[in-house]
């Protein structure tokens, strides 16, 4: 196994080449608030994976909902240049009338495939490559929660975005099944070479998944520090490579939430 190499200067993402996702400067503050947000400059590189971390209300969902222009920043500029990003949350916000394949054809339907033949040809291939191969009728109260977030997810890939926002989609989840779902979105994200920004504030889970861990502060939420993980896939949460950069990372979150006096 090679190397974890924890560095507290800015990680370069691929300077270079056209960003993902670039946040440059960007400040939040809602109406009558203080800043919940501010300064936050992050890039994220085509086909990057990258976690953000922080304390509950530091800030993680807002910064995901100005990447997916859900809202709009109060100061900076946020860009995605390859257009709207996909986003999932941790409740699968399936239409609880519709069925697996129906969520799914919906999406398909508003990125404006038109064919009837061809969106349900997209929908099977996308159950299939979230393994829920013939599930396209079952609604959502007849799948378990796993499987719902599987539906979710082939939802959020039926927009065909090269850009995936997913805020803590697993955190409902038992241990086991977020194992499961941790390592099938490893390969679905090896297979499809998208950019993951992925919002957790379990620090294992983003040391598991990210090739980068960005540590935001609390109150206003900053660029704290980040990590690139250098541990190869496929990891395991339980590797003690992913348990000794866990406890390093984990310091540092404690710190901010001390500071801050949680
Ligand atoms: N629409 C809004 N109007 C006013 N305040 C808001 C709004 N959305 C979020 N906030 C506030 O912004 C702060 C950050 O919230 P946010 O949900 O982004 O944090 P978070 O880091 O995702 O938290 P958690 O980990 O608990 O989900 C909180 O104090 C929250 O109350």
């Amino acid at each position: 196994m090679t190397a974890t190499i924890a560095e507290s200067t800015t990680v370069d993402a691929g300077a270079s080449a056209t960003p993902a996702v670039r946040l440059s400067g960007v400040g939040k503050t809602f109406r009558g608030g203080a800043p919940v947000l501010d300064g936050i400059d992050l890039t994220v590189a085509p086909g990057e994976f990258v976690c953000l971390l922080g304390a509950s209300g530091c800030g993680k969902s807002t910064l995901l909902n100005l990447i997916a222009d859900l809202d709009a920043p109060s100061s900076g500029t946020v860009e995605v240049p390859s257009g709207r990003a996909a986003l999932m949350f941790q409740e699968s916000a399936l239409f609880p009338w519709l069925t697996a394949g129906e969520n799914i054809d919906l999406a398909l339907r508003l990125r404006g495939l038109s064919g009837r033949r061809d969106r349900r040809a997209e929908t099977e291939r996308l159950l299939d490559l979230v393994r829920l191969r013939g599930a396209y009728d079952k609604r959502p109260h007849q799948l378990s929660g796993g499987m719902r977030q599987r539906v979710a997810l082939a939802r959020a890939l039926a927009q065909d975005s090269p850009v995936l926002l997913m805020d803590e989609p697993f955190a409902a989840l038992d241990a086991i099944t977020r194992d499961v779902l941790h390592e099938e979105l490893i390969r679905l994200w090896e297979a499809t070479g998208l950019a993951v920004v992925f919002v957790t504030h379990n620090v294992r889970e983003a040391v598991r998944l990210g090739q980068r861990v960005v540590l935001l502060s609390s109150r206003p939420g900053r660029v704290a520090r980040e990590w690139r993980v250098d541990i190869p896939q496929p990891r395991r949460i339980e590797d003690k490579a992913v348990a000794d950069l866990s406890v390093e990372i984990t310091d540092d979150l404690r710190k901010e939430i001390s500071r801050h006096g949680r």
